[in-house]
């Protein structure tokens, strides 16, 4: 049975201009038109039903809280509809309904009163709030003495208390220490399985994964996949990782482009103009007789990717050119989390390949049937050596790539293991 029913929902902001500081800007942008419409929400549906847990998750400013802001009716959408059936509670804004100069236990009844408690039912549940929230010690004092994470913990205290058939929470459980935290998980499983509805926001999809039935993932306003919290995050988390792996990359292009007309610049100044400088790094090293001119990390099917799941296959090409006739030379991999954990390195010689006969120019493939490392940031070094470790060229730090994991072992790379259970 649906308790929440969200239809064709649409909410616009108008987004006022500023015209500026000076009088001159005022004067000469006095007939700018003073504000956009800005569309948030572009048709939004769905439904909870009864007893079920929804995580809302999306990039920031994708329009998640305007949604939870609309469920308890602080605004109104400006298109669809939206039932809710029974008592709702929420935990929408730190503070919100909270006044500063009353004590916390006035603030309860307060609170508590606005979520449709009568004095008496309020009277019933005091201790309890009280207890909850740990804040014995506080509570007749102001809440503006208070800290972010005792208004937190007041807060929730009241809105698991008022027998709320839904529950609405927005990113509010982060403020709170973990020993709280972790208490008020276990608090909300309880009154889950209790029957009442919840709806989470949060960017912590760990949160969500520990609570929620379905997640639903908005995007600029949009539904992009909803469905079980392990079958939507990874899809979320490879678009975020993509996305945040451009976004490095385009960075890591303007560097370069600077890098090149500062040398470009000091080439000029010391009059070497038809000089190729080289462009030395940190982050490389080694004579050049093999050099190495590209390196990439590719998925199954070829393509270059970012993002992996433990598990999947990742194959490492790397494209090189013979300068100077070499013996011998030796190919390594090393690979770190982002942590500087180094986790795993190997070379032609450590696999006992040995004789490795380069040509002019070709390419390498270093291809990890099943990539065993657990969620986290790793960096890919990758090197031609001598035997004796002389490097033909070292690159430190060549690759990012993100590994994320549907399963929540912890460590640094999963171990293959069976049970045995008598
Ligand atoms: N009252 C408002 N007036 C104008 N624009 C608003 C208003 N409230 C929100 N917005 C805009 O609507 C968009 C969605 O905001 P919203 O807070 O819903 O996003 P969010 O997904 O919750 O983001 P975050 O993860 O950062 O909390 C943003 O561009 C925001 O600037």
């Amino acid at each position: 049975m649906s308790v929440i029913s969200v239809k064709n929902v649409e909410k616009n902001f108008k987004v006022y201009f500023d015209k500026g500081q000076s009088l001159k800007e005022r004067l000469l942008f006095k007939n700018r038109n003073h504000y956009e419409i800005r569309k948030v929400l572009k048709g939004i549906s769905f439904e909870v039903d009864k007893g079920e847990a929804l995580g809302l998750i999306g990039e920031n400013g994708s329009g998640k809280s305007t949604l939870l802001k609309l469920m308890t009716k602080i605004m109104y959408p400006d298109k669809g509809n939206i039932n809710i059936k029974g008592r709702v509670s929420s935990l929408i804004e730190l503070g919100a309904g909270f006044h500063p100069d009353m004590s916390g236990k006035e603030n309860i009844y307060t609170n508590a009163s606005i979520f449709g408690l009568t004095k008496k039912e309020i009277d019933r549940r005091l201790n309890d709030i009280i207890s909850f929230s740990e804040l014995e010690e506080f509570i007749d004092n102001p809440v503006r003495t208070y800290s972010s994470g005792m208004y937190m913990r007041l807060a929730f205290s009241v809105a698991i208390n008022v027998d709320a058939d839904v529950l609405l929470i927005d990113e509010i459980l982060a403020v709170g220490d973990a020993s709280f935290q972790s208490k008020c998980f276990d608090k909300l499983r309880e009154i889950k399985k209790n029957g009442t509805t919840i709806v989470i926001v949060s960017h912590s999809l760990g949160q969500i994964e520990q609570i929620c039935d379905k997640s639903i993932w908005i995007d600029q306003g949009v539904i992009r996949e909803v469905g079980k919290p392990r079958e939507v995050h990874p899809i979320y988390m490879e678009f975020m990782g993509e996305k945040r792996h451009q976004v490095i990359e385009s960075s890591k292009k303007i560097e370069s482009k600077n890098n090149d007309q500062i040398i470009e610049e000091q080439a000029e100044d010391t009059n070497e103009g038809n000089t190729p400088l080289e462009i030395t790094s940190i982050n490389r090293w080694g004579n050049k007789d093999i050099e190495i001119n590209e390196v990439k990390i590719c998925d199954n099917l070829g393509n270059e990717k970012y993002v992996y799941r433990t598990g999947d296959l990742m194959d490492i090409i790397i494209k090189y050119k013979m300068n100077n006739e070499t013996v011998n030379p030796v190919i390594g991999i090393g690979i770190f989390r982002n942590d500087g954990i180094h986790c795993y390195g190997t070379n032609t010689s450590t696999d006992s390949i040995d004789n490795v006969t380069l040509k002019e120019e070709g390419s390498i493939r270093f291809s990890i049937s099943k990539n065993n490392l657990l969620e986290g940031e790793y960096l890919l070094d990758v090197a031609i050596h001598t035997k004796e470790g002389f490097a033909y060229d070292y690159l430190k730090d060549v690759k990012s790539f993100r590994v994320y994991s549907v399963q929540s072992d912890i460590g640094v790379t999963r171990l293959d293991h069976e049970w045995d259970i008598n």
